[in-house]
């Protein structure tokens, strides 16, 4: 009767989500709070915990939030200065653009640039029960980097088990309904690589790279990385491929063209696509405006449909 009475009540407020026992004194309420974000979590709790009381009752609520399937996609380069955090930061806003819960994790403990190609400089994720959650950014985008944890001009003195923690902080935070995060490496092949690969198992790897001859040899070598701990090469993408005049926006290839489309094709990984060298790309990146968030972005979006595409079907 009473368990009757106090599920109608919690039912009401909890939309189907709740199941109510009753035993001795004691009310309990069993929650679920899947895809739910933690403020949603925090205001279902209270308003089920208030349908629910009745005098000389205790209230038990437990939450339940099945872990949705989140899939990582990393972004990654075998050297610095590619465009690989530019690359992440606009895939991001693309996949978000196309309909995907999309977050970013900043990993690139060296120099973690996402909070200002995103425009959160200065913000700091709070904690809940000692578990992160990401800052949001005006781009659709939840973000949380390595930049928010540490102190800037710190993190070059961090070793292996300090960064696996950081970087398990920042992947296994309170991410809500977001089902793709997609994580900005550190260039080359170091701990927080191995430690990504072996423990938090991406989806799949985007390699980021420019068309000359060093930066494809260190590509390479990313792609080594994950071929050898069987993480999938989504693909490759090329960036600063040609210039874009500022003045008469005519494309030249001041560094040789289709180096980085063969460099895919004799490696057997799909070509995602090149973005030119623009200055336009820099001003508006530096200035926390990423171009894919524009109307008008014809660069980031095709290659973003592709890398969906590929996560539909894998
Ligand atoms: N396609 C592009 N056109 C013009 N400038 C670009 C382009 N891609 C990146 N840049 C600029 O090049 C610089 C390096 O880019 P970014 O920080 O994304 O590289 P990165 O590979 O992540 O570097 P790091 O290894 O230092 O993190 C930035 O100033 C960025 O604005």
């Amino acid at each position: 009767m009473l368990e009757q009475e106090v599920s109608a009540a919690v039912a009401a407020v909890a939309q189907g989500r709740a199941i109510v026992r009753v035993e001795g004194n004691r009310i309990g309420v069993v929650v679920d709070a899947a895809g739910l974000d933690a403020t949603a979590r925090d205001a279902l709790e209270a308003s089920v915990r208030m349908a629910a009381a009745v005098p000389g009752y205790e209230v038990r609520v437990v939450l339940t939030a099945e872990r949705p399937a989140r899939r990582l996609v990393a972004v990654a380069s075998g050297k610095g200065g590619v465009g690989k955090s530019t690359l992440a930061a606009n895939l991001a806003i693309a996949l978000a653009r196309g309909g995907r819960r999309t977050g970013v994790v900043d990993a690139d403990i060296y120099g973690p640039s996402q909070p200002r190609l995103l425009a959160a400089e200065g913000t700091r994720p709070e904690a809940r029960d000692k578990v992160l959650l990401p800052v949001a950014t005006r781009y659709g985008v939840p973000l949380l980097s390595m930049g928010q944890l540490i102190e800037p001009g710190k993190a070059i003195a961090w070793r292996g088990p300090m960064t696996a923690g950081a970087l398990g902080q920042l992947v296994d935070a309170d991410w809500g309904a977001t089902d793709t995060l997609v994580v900005d490496l550190p260039p080359g092949t170091g701990d927080v690589q191995l430690t990504m690969v072996q423990k938090h198992r991406p989806a799949g790897a985007v390699i980021v790279s420019t068309p000359q001859d060093l930066a494809l040899i260190d590509a390479r070598r990313a792609i080594d990385l994950f071929d050898k701990a069987g993480v999938p090469i989504i693909g490759l993408v090329e960036n600063m491929a040609g210039y874009a005049c500022p003045h008469c926006g005519e494309v030249s290839d001041p560094f040789g063209r289709g180096g980085a489309e063969t460099a895919a094709a004799e490696a057997g990984i799909p070509f995602l696509g090149r973005v030119p060298l623009d200055i336009a790309i820099r001003t508006a990146s530096d200035a926390g405006e990423p171009p894919a968030a524009m109307e008008d972005d014809r660069v980031f979006a095709p290659i973003a449909s592709q890398v969906a595409g590929w996560l539909a079907a894998n």
